[in-house]
């Protein structure tokens, strides 16, 4: 049994806005693209590490990463198609029950401590009965629904409510025929668990670390740039 590393990095970044998609922008020295592929190469329990880029990417080849023993695909419209051409990629060299760890380019800050908790809780895959695992965390802040008008249209309960981050890691065979499921039956999902879940699996769900952020919009790459050198602070991080 062996484990794969899916890095979707397919993505324009049009909610950051910024003058590059967020995976090739710098953070501390190197593109925030090269952290995370530089993370899970330098972990030795993962066989390949393949990164799904956009059809029109100019920019890869150019940067820090593509020096890097990664195995390129060509990703789609959507992160499910990014991860599902990378999967694809992988027939005929994965195991039906190898385990592919998925992770956002635009999560640079994942820790060695949060991998590890995602390794641990596999463990109990087989005889707890769950398909696979992701990091997540709960949701602190009240939430909102709101009314395109700007106004509150109502406050959704948050008891239970958790934040799903990556890694979501599943067994390959389980998460190519669920992602392919919800392709052909145009479920939109935004997550792998969505489609394991919607093909009826349970997912187990981690308490990550509330610093795996995803890079997404307004001032995010600042603060990570601040967790980044915090956590080299700490000595977490090279
Ligand atoms: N067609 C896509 C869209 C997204 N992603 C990747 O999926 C991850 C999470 O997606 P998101 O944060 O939404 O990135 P973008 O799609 O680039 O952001 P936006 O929605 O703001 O354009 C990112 O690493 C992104 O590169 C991908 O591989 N293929
Ligand atoms: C996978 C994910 O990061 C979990 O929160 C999130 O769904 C990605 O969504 P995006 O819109 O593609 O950023």
């Amino acid at each position: 049994m062996r484990c794969w590393a899916i890095i979707p990095a397919a993505g324009s970044g049009s909610r950051l806005g910024a003058d590059r998609p967020k995976q090739y922008l710098s953070l501390h020295g190197a593109t925030v693209l090269f952290h995370t592929l530089s993370f899970f190469l330098a972990d030795s329990r993962f066989s390949q590490v393949l990164v799904a880029l956009a059809a029109d990417d100019q920019l890869f080849r150019h940067s820090d990463a593509a020096a890097l023993p990664v195995q390129t695909v060509v990703g789609g419209d959507t992160r499910h198609a990014s991860v599902l051409a990378a999967l694809r990629a992988l027939q005929g060299r994965a195991e039906d029950h190898d385990w592919v760890f998925v992770h956002d380019a635009a999560r640079p800050l994942l820790l060695a401590s949060d991998l590890q908790q995602l390794f641990t809780t596999l463990k109990d895959a087989e005889t707890e009965n769950f398909a696979g695992a992701i990091l997540a965390v709960p949701v602190a802040d009240t939430l909102k629904r709101v009314a395109n008008d700007g106004t509150i249209e109502a406050t959704v309960d948050r008891q239970g409510l958790w934040r799903a981050m990556t890694p979501q890691v599943f067994r390959f065979q389980a998460l190519l025929t669920a992602l392919i499921s919800s392709e052909s039956r145009a479920i939109a999902v935004t997550d792998e668990a969505s489609a394991m879940e919607a093909a009826g699996h349970t997912v187990r769900i981690v308490r990550g670390r509330d610093d795996n952020i995803k890079i997404t919009q307004g001032q995010d790459l600042m603060i990570a740039e601040q967790i980044f050198a915090w956590q080299r602070q700490q000595g977490w991080r090279d």
